[in-house]
């Protein structure tokens, strides 16, 4: 697929054509350099845009738009301030064919999940970051998609809540896997989590490499200080940094003429 962006200032071309597929128990990062199309693709993913050109296909189904196969996760908390923590949670089971007790067992079994149980009365505003962000993934669980899309959801978290946080998506995956996309910025955060990278080259985006990582499970906090991450991280910083170079030197040709 291939997608363009038309407003009223011009055309962007966001991303070149990407043919990709994804195992359904895969846990898959995107690296790449800011405005290379990464929120455009999980976007496409996610049913939110649509591509200009080629398709998407879920489980053999192609994509039309936003469906309960696919869960998503964003950087900024999209919880609903007026609710509680276990209706946030029930809201997106709403439409499924379930008594209110199934409703609210499902909810609160998934945010036991998240260790967010003894906040289900809470308002979201009573919570910090890291736990409003647990919620949001208890939320995006609940509903068992096959797919989890995650666009930098611990990006806006301090350090050491970040850490425990992709400690705890790492445990929840390796009990309940699913395929799931996650974008962001960090390597570090991007081989601690995956089976597999993908570095997309600046815009418009193409896959630039695609890096399966060979860390084994179940993976924990020495994950973070072993020799095999520190390996991926330097092959993939050099990867990154060879694109922020060609960028620049593009910039400096298009200023010198
Ligand atoms: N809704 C939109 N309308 C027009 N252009 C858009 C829209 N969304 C994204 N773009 C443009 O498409 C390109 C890719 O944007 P995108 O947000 O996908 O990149 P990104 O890699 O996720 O960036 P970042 O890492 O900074 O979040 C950018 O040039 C951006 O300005």
């Amino acid at each position: 697929m291939t997608k363009t962006y038309t407003t009223r200032s011009g055309r962007t071309q966001a991303l070149s054509p990407i043919n990709v597929s994804f195992r359904p128990d895969e846990f898959t990062a995107i690296l790449g350099t800011s405005g290379c199309g990464k929120s455009t693709l999980l976007h496409i993913v996610a049913g939110l845009e649509q591509p200009s050109t080629g398709h998407i296909e879920v489980n053999g189904t192609a994509v039309s738009g936003p469906g309960r196969d696919r869960g998503m996760v964003f950087q900024n908390y999209t919880l609903f301030p007026w609710l509680t923590v276990q209706q946030n949670v029930e809201f997106a089971l709403r439409d499924l064919p379930m008594s209110r007790r199934k409703r609210h067992d499902q909810a609160r079994e998934y945010l036991g999940l998240v260790g967010m149980e003894a906040f289900a009365a809470a308002h979201p505003s009573e919570l910090s970051g890291g736990m409003r962000q647990r919620v949001a993934i208890a939320r995006a669980l609940s509903y068992q998609p096959r797919v989890l899309l995650m666009d930098e959801p611990f990006g806006a978290l301090d350090a050491q809540t970040r850490q425990g946080m992709q400690m705890l998506l790492t445990r929840v995956w390796e009990e309940h896997r699913m395929s799931v996309l996650f974008v962001t910025h960090d390597i570090e955060e991007a081989v601690c989590l995956s089976d597999r990278v993908i570095v997309m080259s600046r815009r418009p985006g193409a896959i630039k490499a695609d890096l399966a990582i060979d860390i084994p499970r179940p993976r924990g906090i020495d994950t973070l200080t072993s020799a095999e991450l520190n390996g991926y991280k330097a092959e993939l910083l050099q990867l990154i940094r060879e694109e922020a170079d060609d960028a620049q030197t593009a910039a400096s040709a298009k200023r010198a003429g």
